[in-house]
């Protein structure tokens, strides 16, 4: 091997990163019928009685960082590139969705997903009791281990002042040989 240059035969693995932030929805406040549920979407997981986000799918910033942190790391583009608000079969869409496609396509590139990790920033919901739950059901859509943190901003900024969620995850992928 020439000093310097890169083994052929090692794995180099890839990061990604992906933010996402939606602002909160005034007219999704609380339950609004079984078929569709009010409140929030959030982590892959509904929020009862928690105030909704807005956005053209089910508006889960956790879900669509990390959905964008993957196609950061597999060099694929962003979230638009994929799941633009162009597309109506992706008005509604779950998080889980976006996110258990985002990985199908990041496979079908040849890459496989060592990790993802994301975290956002919110007063609300307290996140702490609900983090295993959210954990699986966002390890379930990407097929590998996803883990959640939050934060505040210490009433600071937008999501201080309650207007908003944002979240930042990152992503490790490596390709298959
Ligand atoms: N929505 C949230 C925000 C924070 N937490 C937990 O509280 C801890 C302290 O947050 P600070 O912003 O005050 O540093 C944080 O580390 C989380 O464990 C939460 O559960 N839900
Ligand atoms: C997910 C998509 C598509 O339904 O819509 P939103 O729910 O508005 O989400 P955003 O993170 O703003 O951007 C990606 C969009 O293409």
């Amino acid at each position: 091997m020439t000093a310097g240059a890169p083994d052929s035969r090692m794995v180099i693995p890839r990061t990604g990163i992906g933010i996402d932030v939606h602002a909160f929805d005034t007219e999704a406040l609380a339950e609004s019928s079984p078929q569709e549920p009010g409140g929030l979407f959030l982590a892959g997981l509904h929020w009862p009685g928690e105030r909704g986000l807005a956005g053209h799918s089910d508006g889960d910033p956790v879900a669509h960082a990390a959905a964008d942190a993957l196609f950061s790391a597999a060099g694929l583009g962003d979230l638009g590139t994929h799941f633009g608000t162009d597309r109506p079969e992706y008005a509604g869409a779950s998080g889980t969705t976006l996110l258990r496609e985002a990985a199908r396509i990041v496979r079908s590139a040849g890459f496989e997903i060592g990790n993802i990790a994301v975290q956002f920033v919110a007063r609300r919901p307290k996140f702490g009791p609900r983090r295993a739950e959210a954990e699986a059901a966002l390890t379930e859509a990407a097929g590998a281990p996803v883990s959640i943190s939050a934060t505040t901003s210490d009433g600071l900024g937008f999501t201080g002042r309650s207007e908003g969620i944002a979240a930042l995850a990152t992503a490790l992928v490596y390709p298959l040989q």
